[in-house]
This record gives C-alpha cells, structure tokens and sequence, in this order.
C-alpha cells in the first residue's frame, strides 16, 4: 500500500521505517527541511536502538523516501497517518498547534479517497473534530474516512513495540476502515480492539495515566517502606507476584518523565476537569511524582548536611536509559535543583551531552567521578548497572553513591568500599 506518514520524529519515524520494512510504500514528510535532509543522507535525528539499520535499509530500497512536500506525498497515498507533536502548553493542556497545523494543510490536497489515520495521542474528540473540520473545508464525505489508531510504543524499544504490541486499537466511524487498516498491519499478529474514535483516544489516555498512577503508587509506599527500614524492591517483588498486580512499572525512584507519561497524564486531567468531573487519583499521581525531588534532596541533607559544598558527579540525564529523549526528565530537575542549592555538578550521560548552567559534562565516565566526593545515578543506563565499582571506588575521593533508580546491587558497592543510598533500600 502507499502510505504518507507526516511528522518525522519517534512515532513517525518508527510506523514509517516499519511499514516500508514490510513492504510498503511510504513518503514520510516532516516541514523540518534540515531533518529531511538529513534523513535523506541516512542520519537519523533521534537516539532509537535498530532504527538507523533498518531505516537505511528500506531508504535505499527505495521503499522510503522523505521529503518536504505535503502535496505530492498525499497524491501518491491512500493512507495518510498523522503523527506530529501534541505537547503540553503552559496550563498543562494538550497544545494542538501541529494537529491542526496538518487537517488546515490536508484540506485542500484530498480530492480522491484516503484514509485519514490519526497516531498521535490526541484529546477525546479531536477525530470527531478532524472529520468536521475537513468537510467544513470543502473536503467531500465520500473522499475520506478519519481512524484513530492511537500508538504505545516505547522509547528505546519503539521497533520491537511496533511488531510485537499487546494489541491494536482502531477508533472508527466506517468499518470499512478496519479491514484496510488490517490489511496494512498483516505481518502483526495482534488482536484488534475496535471502537469509537473517542473510545480509542481514550484508552490512549488510561494506558498512560494507568502507568504513571502504578509509578507514583510504589514510590509513595517506598517513603512509607523507608521510614519503617523495609526495602522496597522486596514490596514490589512481593506484589507483583499477583497476577492481578504484575510487576511491571513497580520499581521506585526519581518518578515518571519524559514526552508523554507527564504531558498526557495532565491532559486527561484537563479534560475531565473541562466536564466537570474532578479527576482525584490522577492529580495525586502527578503530586506524588513532583514532590520525588525534594523529598530525596532533603534525605541527601540529611544524609551529608554540606551537600552543596561536596563535589558532585550525576550520570546519566536522558529521561529513561536507551534514548536521547530529555523531555521532561527527572534526573535533569535533580540536576536543576542540586545546581539551583550550589552544587557545581559534574555530568555522564553515555548518549546526550546537555548544557546544563553550572555543570561540567564529561565524555568518559570514569573521568567524570575523578576526587567526586558523591556519585548520584539517575538514570539506569546499562553501563552504569555493569561499571566496575573497584574503579570507581579508586576513582572517588568520597565513598558515597546514591542509587535513585534502584538499579545497583548494594553488596557489589559495599565489597568495594562504597556506601550505597538507594531509595527505601535499608
Ligand atoms: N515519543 C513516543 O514515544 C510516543 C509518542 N506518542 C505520541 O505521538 C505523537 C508524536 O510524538 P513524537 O514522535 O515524540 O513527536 P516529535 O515531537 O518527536 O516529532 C514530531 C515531528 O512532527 C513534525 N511536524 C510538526 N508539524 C508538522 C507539519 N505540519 N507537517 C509535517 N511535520 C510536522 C515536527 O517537525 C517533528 O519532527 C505525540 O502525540 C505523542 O504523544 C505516542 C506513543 C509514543
Ligand atoms: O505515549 C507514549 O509516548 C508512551 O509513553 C510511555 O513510554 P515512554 O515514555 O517511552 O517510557 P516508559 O518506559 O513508560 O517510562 C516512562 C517513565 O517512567 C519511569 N518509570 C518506569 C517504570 C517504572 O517502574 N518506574 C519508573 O520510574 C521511567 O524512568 C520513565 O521516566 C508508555 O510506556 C508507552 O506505552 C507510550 O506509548
């Protein structure tokens, strides 16, 4: 099938490379010239595992081209997938600037039939709204069939998500709809859950806010588990052995960031407020996670009173290890706050280099602890999971490190003469 895919960052980038690995035809268009071109060379702009591979691949097959130029990729498609940004505005409400940027530029270009399919995550009754707006634009019924076909990739393994998700959601008005976009996906093999087109924006919301209510949920129990001596990762062990519990998205620490958990979570919020509805459990969510920061700074006080005037080294920055992604990411308000209270900090991040004031960024990360009286980790990359702790030890000129994900084994540490602080870890 020939397929437009427009907005060429990580949703985009994944459904287009996918689709033309599986033998599509796919014109991915993004209106960043500078982004094209460099897609165009084989760079990729963003940190994926297994992206770029296949990406130059199917580029070089011909299967994936991109470009500019809205127009002649929708002529040559039946399907258009919408996948820009819709990101937070400064009231925490969805910003559908780049969303409608798109129904406004699509109007005048559909004059043959397309299937108008919607990835971005989008409020409840935008699709209903994309459907009005287009025909108030002069868009013909019978031309077009809108579909929200809502995504639930992860960062880092965004591909395996793709080929392997625990199901497809498609919101339709036509079913006809539903037996292209099945067409489309042959080579998934996922069952299909058919619904409205809010419907479908809205399991969007609830898988996100779901995750972010398990997160701040196990990190409000590790405050109760901290001061009560137990270790939470045991409580999480323990309950996530029921199998109406799980034990996915239990582990405590610096909380959720990134793109969407925060900004769709306060959305929602938005939304249910706007119909007079008062969404308690998510607003508790959200103020579980946004007191994290203080709550650990000040364990940190207590812990060593002249913090401020301890040399100080953080690895990793990223919002979640295996991306460059630093959106909205918790270690980079450590950062920020630690900097704000005067600590000059110096900073590893085994991808991303930020310019961070008052914060000098290292290429190696052993270079990085050299005199460090204390080593923050707040971010779990691989790496930092495997250092050898008998360098780093060597290396500092403290012995304190502080495990704000949970991601190191204690006894490894304190064989190496380090003192390990993890969260609710006695
Ligand atoms: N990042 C993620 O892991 C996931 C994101 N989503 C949702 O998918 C959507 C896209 O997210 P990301 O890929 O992270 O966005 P992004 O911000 O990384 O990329 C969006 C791209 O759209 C382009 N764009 C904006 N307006 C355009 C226009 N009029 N024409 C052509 N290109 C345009 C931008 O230049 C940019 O390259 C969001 O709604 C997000 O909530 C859903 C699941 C996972
Ligand atoms: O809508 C989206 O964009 C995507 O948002 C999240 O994916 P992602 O943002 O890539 O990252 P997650 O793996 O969900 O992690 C989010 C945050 O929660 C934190 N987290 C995760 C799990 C956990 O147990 N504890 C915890 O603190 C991570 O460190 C990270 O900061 C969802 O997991 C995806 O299903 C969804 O498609």
């Amino acid at each position: 099938m020939d397929v437009c895919v427009i907005g060429a960052g990580y949703v985009g980038l994944t459904t287009s490379t996918v689709l033309a690995n599986y033998g599509h035809q796919v014109y991915c268009v993004d209106k960043q010239k500078e982004r094209v071109e460099m897609l165009r060379r084989g760079e990729i702009p963003i940190y994926e595992p297994g992206l770029e591979e296949m990406l130059v691949k199917n580029t070089k097959k011909g299967n994936l081209l991109f470009t500019t130029d809205l127009e002649t990729a929708v002529n040559k498609s039946d399907l258009i997938f919408i996948a820009v940004g819709t990101p937070q505005d400064n009231d925490g409400r969805t910003d559908l600037r780049f969303f409608e940027g798109v129904t406004n530029e699509l109007a005048p270009l559909i004059d043959t039939y397309k299937l108008v399919i919607t990835k971005s995550t989008v409020p409840l009754g935008t699709n209903e709204e994309l459907e009005r707006k287009l025909i108030e634009k002069g868009v013909l019924k019978e031309n077009f069939d809108v579909v929200s076909n809502p995504e639930f990739l992860r960062e880092g393994t965004a591909i395996h998500d793709m080929l392997y998700p625990d199901k497809i959601v498609i919101g339709v008005k036509e079913y006809r709809a539903v037996q292209t976009l099945q067409k489309l996906y042959r080579f998934i093999d996922a069952p299909y859950i058919v619904t409205s087109l809010s419907g479908a924006e809205m399991i969007k919301y609830a898988s996100n806010a779901f995750l972010a209510v398990k997160i701040s949920f196990i990190n409000e129990l590790a405050k109760i588990a901290d001061v009560y001596n137990v270790d939470i990762t045991d409580v999480a062990l323990g309950i996530g052995m029921d199998p109406r519990i799980g034990h996915h998205f239990l582990q405590a620490g610096l909380g959720y960031g990134g793109s969407c958990l925060p900004k769709d979570l306060s959305s929602l919020e938005h939304q249910s407020i706007k119909k007079n509805i008062t969404p308690h459990l998510l607003q508790a969510a959200q103020t579980v996670n946004d007191s994290i920061i203080d709550h650990y700074i000040a364990k940190l006080k207590k812990e060593i009173p002249d913090y401020q005037n301890k040399k100080i080294t953080v690895w990793g920055a990223t919002f979640k290890p295996n991306t460059d992604d630093l959106r909205h990411s918790q270690a980079l308000k450590l950062i920020d706050r630690l900097v704000k209270d005067g600590s000059q900090i110096r900073l590893y991040d085994p991808i991303v280099s930020p310019n961070i004031h008052n914060t000098i960024t290292y290429k190696d990360m052993y270079d990085s602890i050299k005199d460090a009286d204390i080593l923050i980790i707040a971010t779990e990359w691989k790496q930092f999971i495997e250092a050898d702790w008998n360098k780093v030890s060597e290396r500092m000129r403290g012995d304190i490190v502080v495990d704000c994900r949970n991601c190191l084994q204690p006894y490894t540490l304190k064989k190496n003469g380090l003192i390990y602080l993890g969260v609710a870890r006695p």
